[in-house]
């Protein structure tokens, strides 16, 4: 560490003992500034934070130099355990997977068929007059075909003016009645495009909001891929839809209409002309099939663009403070490198396909004009009927090559849509709604975890909790405490059924919360985290989220209780204020206490605080944990009067007054009591890491 300059923000005053210079910021200015000793003695403002939180009435002890190395290797020993046998880490793996099947349940419907998703009769209805305007606009083309050589014949008659004014009239009205039925197929074509979009979006989001925590845990889940699932994705069935349906009706309308009126013109040249098809047919299967390669490899290419693009931009911070911006450009150009490379091999078997497809059509017209001169010549076709009939084919021919050039483009949007239905099908582990009906009142807030065991489906082959045994009657306040990577989050985790423990049973009023309805059990539990998350809305949206309906005088009153009423009221917008993405215009401590507000405006029975107060100052904190200990519910709709609250925390100071403090270690508990009796315990885990912490006083 020699010769590096090192800037320490922290409240908690163990951290930052040892500093040369310890700076006092009070209202944006510098207070004070000196070493740890000068400013107990000159700053009223620091030796008050400092017995706040020197809890030890024996401190004489000199600090240690190396006092947070010492916490380390206190704590060094906590980190995630690996199985002693790899048959043990197998079992478990097993175990792991029988209770977390993870299987995506994908309905046998074809996805084509999925693609109308939610649509009502009247769309039905829509959708059958679309495809009649549609089917009239794909008379023209054979029509047109089969007047052509009439215009063709009547100019060599006596008559001609008359007869040409008479085709050239009903060539006008075809057109009038295209102009409309276009106009007509398309618009509501597009309509019905945007509605099975807008029920499938919806759909999905629904489906993505009711997966348990697990799920969105999987790299494939990340925020770039859903925004890209949800958004673009879903904008392929407007695509098909709109644009593409209404012209594949159109052209197979134009073939079947073009097939009718050739064989009535001559069946022979009928069957001739439709006997080279499979030229085009063959032709336009191998594109299908080269084009769903093509561009099913840029889609990819383009989402893991967006993940970077979206992670980069919603870290900035992060990626800025650490000049991090060329890595993630190279890490861009790398996640293109290979579509790329591929694109080139499948751009030219693209072109030799299309070759191939384009010689197989020319070989079909050579086929059909030569059997024109047969028929002439066998006298068994006039040369205007046999004309007419190949001019019908040859009419309808860039329909049916418009087709299969439109066929694979939908087959390829009809891939990238896989994932959005495989979301959509999936059945999440954890169901928010089961029991349907949810049970009535209010829960109490005795809380046990029975012998569990727990390990994150992310890494099933770490324990998490071994065993973990607890009983927090209701009312208490209790505190878990112990080294980092304990296991503390993660039986708040569990209470909030994030995650379902593998082993062992979570009841909460003696009933497994398996048991419970979701969303009926969350409503009455409050979780402050360590770093909040605030809405870009203004602070009474954030403060009243999830609350709807509270009045101002209770937003305040929850403000209050967690002391940033005083801070919102001298903004010049106050509570009208809008806090920025994430909350990134509020310091640390604001965030937390506005998260505290909001919790508390839910009056939830059961209050898991984890480490909730640590950006606070030790003033702000005191103030924040002496109203939520003293917080009780006007019992106005039968809830338990009494909040039962459960605290994770490092900082000692925070925990002093609980009633019990439960200190963990490697996923157990290993040592519970309160205060005074844990810290008689010479030994104890708890009363090392409360000297530790009390140390940094003279
Ligand atoms: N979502 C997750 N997926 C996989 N492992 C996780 C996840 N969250 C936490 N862990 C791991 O679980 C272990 C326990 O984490 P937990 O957050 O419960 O510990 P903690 O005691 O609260 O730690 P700290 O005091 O540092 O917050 C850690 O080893 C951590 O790496």
């Amino acid at each position: 560490m020699r010769g590096r300059t090192v800037i320490l923000i922290a409240h908690r005053m163990s951290t930052i003992v040892n500093a040369d210079t310890i700076v006092v910021v009070e209202n944006g200015r510098v207070a004070q500034t000196g070493t740890h000793h000068e400013l107990l003695e000159k700053s009223t403002f620091y030796s008050n934070v400092c017995s706040m939180q020197n809890i030890e009435k024996e401190a004489e002890k000199k600090v240690a130099s190396t006092s947070d190395n010492v916490i380390e290797e206190e704590i060094g020993e906590a980190h995630i355990r690996q199985f002693s046998t790899n048959q043990e880490t197998k079992n478990k793996l097993e175990r792991v997977e029988l209770k977390q099947p993870n299987k995506e349940i994908v309905r046998e419907i074809h996805p084509f068929f999925r693609l109308w998703y939610g649509l009502h009769k009247e769309d039905i209805l829509s959708i059958l007059f679309g495809s009649s305007a549609a089917a009239i606009s794909g008379i023209s083309k054979p029509l047109f075909g089969y007047f052509i050589m009439t215009i063709g014949v009547a100019y060599y008659d006596p008559d001609a003016k008359r007869k040409v004014s008479k085709y050239s009239l009903i060539f006008f009205g075809a057109g009038m009645v295209t102009l409309v039925s276009n106009i007509l197929q398309h618009y509501i074509y597009g309509i019905v495009g945007e509605k099975a979009m807008k029920n499938l979006r919806e759909a999905l989001f629904s489906a993505v909001l009711r997966n348990e925590l697990g799920w969105f845990e999987k790299p494939k889940n990340g925020v770039g891929f859903l925004t890209s699932r949800i958004v673009s994705d879903t904008s392929t069935v407007k695509t098909i839809i709109s644009d593409r349906m209404a012209v594949i009706v159109q052209c197979i309308s134009s073939i079947l209409i073009a097939t009718i009126v050739s064989m009535y013109v001559n069946w022979r040249m009928g069957l001739v002309s439709w006997a080279v098809m499979p030229c085009h047919f063959i032709g336009g299967l191998i594109q299908a099939k080269s084009a769903k390669g093509f561009y099913g490899d840029s889609a990819i290419a383009h989402r893991e663009l967006v993940s970077l693009a979206s992670e980069a931009a919603s870290n900035i911070r992060t990626v800025a403070s650490f000049v991090y911006e060329d890595e993630i450009i190279k890490k861009a150009e790398l996640s293109l490198q290979e579509p790329l490379k591929k694109t080139k091999i499948e751009s030219m078997k693209y072109g030799v396909i299309q070759g191939i497809s384009l010689c197989l059509w020319n070989i079909a017209h050579a086929v059909a004009l030569w059997y024109t001169t047969v028929l002439v010549q066998r006298k068994q076709a006039s040369f205007e009927n046999s004309i007419r009939s190949y001019q019908i084919f040859s009419l309808t021919v860039p329909s049916i090559t418009e087709l299969w050039t439109l066929i694979p483009m939908v087959m390829s949007a009809i891939a990238i849509l896989n994932p959005a239905f495989d979301t959509l099908d999936r059945e999440t582990q954890i169901v928010p709604d089961k029991p349907e009906n949810p049970s009535k009142g209010w829960l109490i807030g005795r809380t046990e975890f029975q012998d569990v065991h727990f390990n994150y489906p992310s890494r099933p082959e770490v324990t998490i909790l071994d065993g973990f045994n607890l009983l927090i009657e209701p009312g208490q306040r209790v505190a878990l405490v112990g080294p980092s990577g304990a296991g503390k989050s993660s039986v708040l985790a569990l209470i909030l059924r994030f995650y379902d423990p593998y082993g062992g049973r979570v009841l909460i009023d003696n009933k497994n919360i398996r048991d419970y309805n979701l969303r009926w059990l969350r409503k009455q539990i409050g979780l402050v985290q360590q770093e909040p998350i605030l809405f870009n809305i203004s602070i009474r949206d954030n403060i009243s989220y999830g609350s709807e309906g509270t009045s101002e005088t209770e937003i305040i009153e929850a403000a209050m209780k967690a002391n940033i009423h005083e801070f919102i009221s001298g903004l010049p917008e106050g509570y009208d204020t809008v806090v920025g993405e994430k909350g990134s215009q509020l310091s640390g401590g604001q965030k937390q206490r506005i998260a505290i507000a909001r919790t508390l405006l839910k009056r939830p029975v059961l209050l898991l605080l984890d480490e909730a107060t640590s950006a606070l100052d030790g003033e702000s904190e005191r103030v924040v944990m002496s109203s939520l200990g003293a917080m009780e519910w006007t019992n106005k709709d039968d809830r338990a009067s009494k909040i039962t609250s459960i605290t994770v925390a490092h900082r000692l100071s925070t925990v002093i007054n609980a009633d019990t403090i439960v200190v963990m270690e490697k996923g157990k508990v290993v040592e519970l009591g309160n205060h005074q009796t844990l810290i008689s315990a010479d030994d104890g885990v708890y009363s090392r890491l409360f000297h530790l912490q009390s140390n940094m006083k003279d």
